[in-house]
């Protein structure tokens, strides 16, 4: 789906080649600072290599329509950004973007449950947690129903029984609905869990993965 070929970005992320199956949950794991980001970002078109290419079902990265394209390849940065309003329009809000039909509230409601958020869809999102924002941030991005999910720690503030509920339904509905995850994490016990590939960064950079 994603074939990267020999690029360079910075000083930060050399990648001489790597393939990133569709249909596959592909987590890239390593220390702070290696590129993780990074990489997610240029799978989105929101940064582009100094060298070399990514191509997107055999086209290149930088042929779509940055807009049309994350229509399709959606992402969920580190920091959950909240709008003002509640809950239900902080998480129908990217539908509203995209130009894709408003959800019932009973599909939000549903969705809440599965994101173990006990919150009314009224209730003012700015009130809520750091870990609830979180959640809601990330129900933004699933209802957007896309090829790609592109996600930078999604579960970086939730408890771990929480965090593990989360990912379960998630995971559930990426191999259910045939869809993509490139997922950043630095929990080894979601990697292993969770990933039907783990790319680790510092065999990524030195150039020893392949495929
Ligand atoms: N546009 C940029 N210009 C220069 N340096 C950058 C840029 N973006 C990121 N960096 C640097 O590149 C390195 C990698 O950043 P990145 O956010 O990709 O790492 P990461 O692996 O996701 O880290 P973390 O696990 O802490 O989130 C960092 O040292 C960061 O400061």
């Amino acid at each position: 789906m994603f074939t990267i070929h020999n690029l360079q970005y910075k000083d930060i992320v050399s990648i001489e080649q790597l393939e990133i199956k569709e249909g596959k949950i592909t987590c890239l794991f390593g220390e702070s600072g290696s590129g993780k980001s990074t990489i997610l970002k240029m799978l989105n078109n929101m940064l582009t290599p100094d060298h070399g290419e990514i191509m997107y079902y055999n086209k290149n990265l930088l042929d779509y329509s940055p807009i049309e394209l994350r229509k399709e390849v959606v992402m969920l940065g580190q920091e959950p950004i909240m709008f003002e309003g509640d809950i239900r329009s902080n998480l129908t809000i990217g539908l509203t973007f995209s130009g894709k039909d408003i959800v019932e509230d009973m599909v939000l409601e549903e969705l809440l449950k599965k994101l173990q958020l006990h919150k009314g869809l009224d209730e003012d999102a700015n009130q809520l947690s750091g870990g609830e924002k979180q959640r809601i941030a990330f129900g933004r991005v699933i209802l957007m129903n896309a090829n790609v999910y592109l996600l930078d720690e999604p579960t970086s503030a939730l408890d771990e029984d929480t965090e593990q509920l989360v990912m379960q339904y998630f995971t559930n509905y990426l191999k259910e609905e045939k869809k993509t995850a490139v997922l950043v994490t630095h929990s080894k016990d979601v990697a292993k869990k969770y990933a039907d590939r783990i790319v680790y960064m510092h065999e990524l950079n030195d150039k020893k993965v392949t495929s």
